[in-house]
C-alpha cells in the first residue's frame, strides 16, 4: 500500500464573517476552496500579493484559525479543527515578527517550558532536558535558558521562536514571513538554519514567503496566489521559470521587482 502524503489539504477555504451590529455583518473570502499535497522532507512557499490569502491559509493549516469549510489530513489521518493538542505536536507555526511574539516578563527557559507544560507529561527535570537539547539544535547556548528575549539579538530571538515551535517534534513547521524582515546575513543564517534542521530531522515546512530569491533557494513547491485564489501551482523551477498563465507571469514579475535575497555562505 503506497503512504499518505505528509500533508493533504482537501477543498480547504476561509470566510471571516464580522458582525458589524446587531443585523449587520461584513463576509470577506480569505482564500477560496483549495488542495494541495506536501511530502515528507519538502517545502512548500506561499506566495502572492498583498490579501491574497496567504496569512489566513498558514493561520488555517496551523490551527491558529478554523477553516470555514474543508480538510486537513496529516499521514492520512483527518485533524479535527478543536484538536489542539494532537494538531500542536504535528504542526506549528512561526508568527510573522518572532521578536514580538516572545513574552518579555518570560526567561527563554520558561517560554520554550510551556507547550511540554501543556501538551506533555515530562517531569520538570525531563522538561529541562529537553528545552537545553533544543537550544542547542537552534545554535544557542544553555545560557540562553536564563535569559530574558529582551536580553538577545534578533537574529536569538528567531532562534527561540524556531526552538518553540521545534520543542514537541513536530513534523511541519509553518512560517509565516518570519525571515522577510531580517538583515540579509541574519536571514542568510536562519535560513541555513532551518536548511540544516529539515535534512537532520526530515521537517516539513510551508513558508509564506516574498522574496523569490528564499523561495527559489529553499522551496520544492510554489502555490501562487491572488485574491484568494490559486493562480499557480507546482514544482519551483517550474513555477518560478515558466509561469503557465499571464496572471502568474504578472505576479512573479513583481517580485522580481523587488527581488533582494541571495544565498550565502557562512
Ligand atoms: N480577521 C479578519 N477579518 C476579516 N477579514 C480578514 C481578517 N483577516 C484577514 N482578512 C482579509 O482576508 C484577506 C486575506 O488576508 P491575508 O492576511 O490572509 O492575506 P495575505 O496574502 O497574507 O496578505 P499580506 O501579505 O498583506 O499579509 C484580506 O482581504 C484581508 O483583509
Amino acid at each position: 500500500m503506497t503512504r499518505p502524503p505528509l500533508l493533504k489539504v482537501d477543498n480547504l477555504s476561509k470566510v471571516f464573517v464580522n458582525h458589524t451590529g446587531l443585523f449587520r455583518k461584513t463576509v470577506k473570502t480569505a482564500f477560496h476552496p483549495l488542495c494541495f499535497t506536501l511530502e515528507r522532507g519538502q517545502t512548500l512557499a506561499l506566495m502572492g500579493d498583498a490579501g491574497s490569502g496567504k496569512s489566513s491559509l498558514a493561520k488555517v493549516l496551523a490551527g491558529v484559525l478554523p477553516p470555514s469549510k474543508g480538510s486537513i489530513y496529516i499521514d492520512g489521518e483527518k485533524i479535527e479543527a478543536g484538536d489542539y493538542k494532537k494538531r500542536c505536536q504535528l504542526i506549528r507555526m512561526i508568527f510573522q515578527d518572532p521578536g514580538t511574539s516572545l513574552n518579555p516578563r518570560s526567561r527563554i527557559g520558561q517560554i520554550l517550558e510551556a507547550p511540554l507544560l501543556l501538551n506533555t507529561d515530562l517531569d520538570p527535570e525531563q522538561r529541562e532536558a529537553l528545552v537545553l537539547d533544543t537550544l542547542r539544535m537552534v545554535g544557542l547556548l544553555p545560557d540562553h535558558y536564563h535569559f530574558y528575549p529582551q536580553m538577545i539579538s534578533t537574529g536569538q530571538k528567531h532562534r527561540v521562536a524556531l526552538a518553540r515551535a521545534l520543542i514537541l517534534s513536530p513534523n511541519i513547521i509553518v512560517a509565516d514571513e518570519a525571515i522577510s524582515n531580517l538583515d540579509i546575513s541574519v536571514r542568510s543564517q536562519i535560513i541555513n538554519l532551518l536548511l540544516s534542521l529539515q535534512q537532520s530531522l526530515g521537517l516539513s515546512y510551508v513558508l509564506v514567503a516574498n522574496d523569490l530569491g528564499v523561495v527559489r533557494h529553499i522551496s520544492d513547491q510554489v502555490i501562487l496566489m491572488h485574491e484568494g485564489h490559486v493562480v499557480e501551482a507546482g514544482p519551483t523551477l517550474r513555477v518560478l521559470n515558466n509561469p503557465q498563465s499571464e496572471q502568474a507571469a504578472r505576479l512573479l514579475q513583481s517580485y522580481n521587482n523587488e527581488y533582494r535575497w541571495r544565498p550565502a555562505r557562512f
